[in-house]
């Protein structure tokens, strides 16, 4: 297995080459199944299934519930990517390796990342069960300087700053929210702010009274998207971003 150091633009064509001449499928939309939601990939027509221990310099899954494949298929006929169970820092995986399955999705073509996972809830009216979109999220590992993007910066997958205030495509959120009201089940779906944390262990009490002070809704592990936005979509330097959401503040870059 490749130590971190290791992993440079090559070890992510490799693999994505690797998938690429696996599959004729050219997947726009990746989606990394958190606990219990592998079964989002069952969904996927026509199916085709790469186990993490046979996809090159790819991580393994270590914990319960986490099948370990990448399950290529078609979801109301557009071509997407499931990953089958996710990695976790708390499973002893550097950052980069954690994070590793985003970059070969930005070679392999992915425009679009939906990310899933289970979490805790410390925000006042949500039950065990709901779902919560994510609008945006507190790094707090990355706060205190533990962040995928620390070490040598390839322009390749994005700027050495990347701006993070609007990591959330809002367009997406609101279709969640209108298919859920359509669904009828808007009552369970939330947005909110998720907070990432180290784990393995749950926060104290104390912990959780602090991130719900903080304004977080939600906790739970390490998410692979954070910091790495613009892997998968560059932004223009220098661009003014304009905050509807007043809970938020604005940033000029
Ligand atoms: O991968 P996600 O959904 O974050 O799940 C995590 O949450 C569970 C409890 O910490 C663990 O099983 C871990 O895998
Ligand atoms: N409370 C809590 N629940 C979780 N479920 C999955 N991860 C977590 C976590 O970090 N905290």
């Amino acid at each position: 297995m490749l130590s971190e150091d290791q992993i440079c633009y090559q070890t992510y064509q490799e693999t994505a080459d690797w998938l690429l001449s696996r599959t004729k499928l050219r997947p726009k939309v990746a989606i990394i199944c958190g606990s219990g939601l592998g079964m989002l990939a069952e969904a996927l027509a026509n199916q085709e299934i790469f186990k993490y221990t046979d996809v090159p310099n790819f991580p393994q899954s270590t914990v319960q519930g986490h099948a370990g494949q990448l399950v290529f298929g078609e979801l109301e006929g557009k071509a997407c990517v499931c990953m089958q169970g996710r990695f976790h820092k708390f499973e002893g995986y550097p950052l980069i390796k954690v994070t590793f399955p985003v970059r070969v999705f930005r070679l392999l073509g992915v425009e679009v990342l939906i990310v899933t996972n289970a979490a805790g809830s410390v925000a006042d009216g949500y039950n065990t069960g709901d779902i919560m979109i994510i609008k945006d999220h507190i790094n707090l590992p990355g706060l205190a300087g533990q962040h995928p993007l620390c070490g040598p910066n390839d322009e390749r997958f994005g700027s050495r700053f990347p701006c993070m205030s609007d990591a959330y495509d809002k367009s997406l959120g609101k279709l969640a929210l209108q298919i859920s009201r359509e669904l009828d089940c808007s009552d369970y779906v939330h947005e909110g702010v998720y907070c990432m944390v180290g784990g393995p262990s749950f926060e104290t009490i104390a912990e959780a009274c602090l991130l719900h002070k903080l304004g977080v809704d939600a906790v739970g592990k390490w998410l692979e998207f954070s910091g790495l936005r613009d892997s998968l979509f560059p932004l223009e330097q220098n661009r003014l971003y304009s905050v509807e959401d007043d809970s938020k503040p604005g940033i000029v870059d």
